[in-house]
């Protein structure tokens, strides 16, 4: 298949076209190279991917319609998964802005070319932080998500609710799919796994929000670029529900569209989470307690119900492993191979 995904030097896009090109695909690949961490790894992560058969790069913002109509007209493309965002949770307190570009601007455009192109399957990356305030665990995709506690979860819903109406208006078939704190290797340096590594090695103390006592669904990149290669295959189509015991579809009765939690379906507390880093790395942190910072949540806890349902996969990789996966690359890759930054 012919695929356009928007994001590719980024942690999940850079993880997503390495597994479709695996599986044979032809991927365009389509990124602004900003500067929210260091570029160097995205640069890193974007060289990797040139190397590849099948794969090609293009720079652009998804601000920026004409760049995008360029890239589609260029990958001609049966599937566009985009992934481009401004993320982060907490620093979308600040910096709103770039939300309102990357994640309003940036997924209309999205939605408005597809509208133009004959898609099998338009896949769009929302977030667990969408459940906002919600307190009924475990998170179902039916529950209302109406209570965003940052601007950055609700600039993610505001997307899955533009492409709710395209894909009604238009009919295309469209899956959203809920990250839940995604880590591993090549992560993002601004998460907690990058920062307490660093940290760790470096010798400098780490900052522990919430007393460490907040719960995450945290979830390891190769579960969760196995969960979309097989959402890939299963666009929604209206009038078919899948039957899944105990929870609703939320395949719309109006629109060719469904979102779909990817977790791995075992909430850690953030504390534990720092023991099993202490014991990959074979070192103690210098633990920095602190209050929880504004717009964390306190727990996310998916039910992942629905994606075993729609793909026969439940995420499956234990924390400990998928710990010691980040702490293997980060010493014998990232390390040892970057050069250290350029003084301004
Ligand atoms: O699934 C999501 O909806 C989101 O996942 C991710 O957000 P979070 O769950 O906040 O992940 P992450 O930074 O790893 O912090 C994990 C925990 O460590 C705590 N944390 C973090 C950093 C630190 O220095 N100290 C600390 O205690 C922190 O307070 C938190 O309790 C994505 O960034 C986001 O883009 C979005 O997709």
């Amino acid at each position: 298949m012919r695929i356009l995904i928007t994001g590719t030097a980024g942690f999940v896009g850079f993880h997503l076209a390495n597994r479709l090109l695996d599986d044979g695909h032809e991927v365009v690949g389509f990124d602004a190279m900003t500067p929210y961490y260091d570029v160097r790894l995205k640069a890193a992560r974007h060289a990797i991917l040139a190397r590849r058969p099948g794969f090609r790069a293009l720079t652009g913002r998804v601000e920026d319609m004409d760049a995008l109509r360029h890239a589609a007209d260029l990958a001609d493309p049966e599937m566009v998964v985009h992934l481009a965002a401004q993320a982060g949770v907490r620093y979308s307190i600040d910096h709103p802005q770039t939300y309102a570009d990357s994640n309003l601007i940036g997924s209309f455009n999205i939605v408005e070319l597809a509208r133009g192109l004959k898609l099998r399957h338009l896949m769009l990356a929302s977030t667990s932080s969408v459940y906002g305030a919600n307190t009924a665990l475990p998170f179902a995709e039916s529950d209302k998500a109406d209570l965003p506690l940052t601007f950055y979860a609700a600039t993610k819903k505001a997307m899955e609710e533009m492409s709710h109406a395209y894909a009604h208006l238009f009919s295309i078939p469209t899956t959203c799919f809920r990250f839940f704190t995604v880590y591993g290797p090549w992560g993002r340096p601004d998460m907690a796994l990058f920062r307490f590594v660093e940290a760790i090695e470096d010798g400098r103390p780490i900052e522990v929000y919430g007393e460490g006592r907040m719960r995450r669904d945290f979830t390891y990149v190769g579960d969760l670029v196995e969960a979309i290669a097989r959402l890939a295959d299963c666009p929604p189509s209206i009038g078919r529900p899948v039957q899944v015991e105990g929870v609703a579809d939320t395949l719309s009765p109006v629109a060719p569209w469904r979102v779909v939690n990817i977790a791995g379906g075992k909430p850690v507390e953030l504390i534990d989470f720092v023991s099993a880093i202490e014991r990959c790395l074979g070192k103690r942190a210098v633990r920095r307690m602190l209050p929880m910072q504004p717009g964390d949540a306190a727990v996310t806890f998916a039910d992942h119900r629905l994606l075993e349902a729609l793909t026969g996969y439940a995420p499956k990789t234990q924390v400990e492993d998928g710990v010691a996966a980040f702490v293997e690359w980060y010493r014998e890759h990232w390390a040892r191979t970057t050069p250290a930054p350029v003084p301004a």
